[in-house]
């Protein structure tokens, strides 16, 4: 164990204010993010692997299944042949306090499924996620009702967060003005279009200053005055050494709003780096993808890939191998500190 700053290089060091754990991480000079030396370890990614049996009407399996009569009976009642998908395999990285990591990548490539594993949602095949305090996964954690009122599920919203009903009461004005609905407040939330259920879910799930913060809707939804209101709101949380995590297929909103940003592809990470280097390789192999240059588009994430270092989060289970639960979320009041990378 180690303390901060006494990695190989930026960003391999971590102080661990709730675990006690070790993270390792590399990198290739170019994809080497600026990172704070002293900033400690919010959420640490150890090995993640995630796969899912899921029935299958493909028809190689079909095949395999008879007559015709067997194959629709076995659609219907769901005992359709099952496959194997990979969703996540060997995930690993750690986030640090006052990164803003944006995660990209194609439909399909895993990027919810990374959240709903950070938020402990569901449990990974195989490895496992610490994180310092329990992460907010905007529109989960939050149990909204559709019939109640904006106004009403903010109050429901932050006592579902862990908010006093006084905490609950005066955060109102507050996540009011954030969401920006003006009247529509007052109106049961299933009357809201998408954009405002996803601004009133934005603005909830910020009220409780969560340190880990994970989003995985288009903020974009919203107009100039909301990104701009809801940009202020991340830095804060930020500033405050916390941890934002943001899923966006735009990789120009990945530029100009992350510190830094990981790339899946196929459940595999291809690129963890300073947003701006991972977003413009991104967009590249996603051009390449959209003029059908397959080699172009393969050679792209060959060469991320060789350049990429391995990065291990080795967990030191010797010190307090209490502190762990199945459900890896933990609370920071009472987990003791610290960790680093190798
Ligand atoms: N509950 C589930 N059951 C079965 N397969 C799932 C489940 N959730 C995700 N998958 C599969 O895991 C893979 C990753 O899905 P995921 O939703 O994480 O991708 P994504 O990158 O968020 O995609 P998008 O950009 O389209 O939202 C996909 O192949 C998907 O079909």
């Amino acid at each position: 164990m180690r303390g901060p700053g006494s990695g190989s290089g930026p960003g391999q060091s971590a102080r661990w204010p709730s675990d006690s754990s070790s993270s390792g991480r590399g990198r290739s000079p170019m994809a080497r993010p600026e990172i704070d030396p002293f900033a400690h370890a919010t959420v640490a990614v150890q090995d993640v692997h995630v796969r899912y049996r899921v029935p299958s009407t493909d028809a190689a399996e079909r095949r395999r299944g008879a007559n015709f009569v067997k194959r629709v009976g076995r659609t219907v009642f769901g005992n359709d042949p099952k496959v194997l998908v990979r969703a996540l395999s060997g995930i690993s990285f750690v986030a640090k306090s006052g990164e803003q990591i944006g995660l990209v990548g194609q439909n399909g490539s895993g990027k919810s499924t990374l959240l709903r594993i950070i938020a402990g949602l569901e449990n990974p095949a195989k490895g496992r996620v610490l994180a310092e305090s329990t992460p907010v996964l905007i529109g989960v954690n939050a149990a909204l009702v559709p019939e109640l009122s904006g106004e009403q599920n903010i109050r429901l919203g932050c006592l579902a967060m862990g908010l006093t009903p006084e905490q609950a009461e005066e955060a109102v004005p507050d996540v009011t003005q954030l969401a920006g609905l003006g009247k529509s407040i007052y109106l049961p939330m299933k009357t809201y279009s998408s954009g405002m259920g996803a601004r009133l879910r934005f603005a909830i799930a910020t009220a409780a200053n969560p340190h880990i913060l994970l989003i995985d809707e288009a903020l974009a939804t919203g107009d100039a005055a909301f990104r701009e209101r809801s940009e202020a709101r991340m830095q804060r949380l930020r500033q405050g050494a916390g941890t934002v995590f943001l899923v966006s297929h735009a990789a120009q909103t990945i530029e100009e709003t992350c510190t830094r940003a990981i790339w899946l592809n196929h459940g595999r990470l291809v690129l963890d780096g300073p947003a701006q280097d991972v977003a413009l390789r991104y967009r590249k192999w996603a051009w390449a993808v959209a003029k059908e240059k397959p080699e172009e588009a393969k050679q792209i994430i060959e060469t991320a890939f060789s350049e990429r270092e391995q990065t291990y989060v080795q967990v030191e289970e010797s010190v307090q191998p209490r502190l762990y639960t199945p459900r890896h979320v933990r609370s920071s009041k009472t987990a003791p500190p610290r960790a680093q990378g190798k």
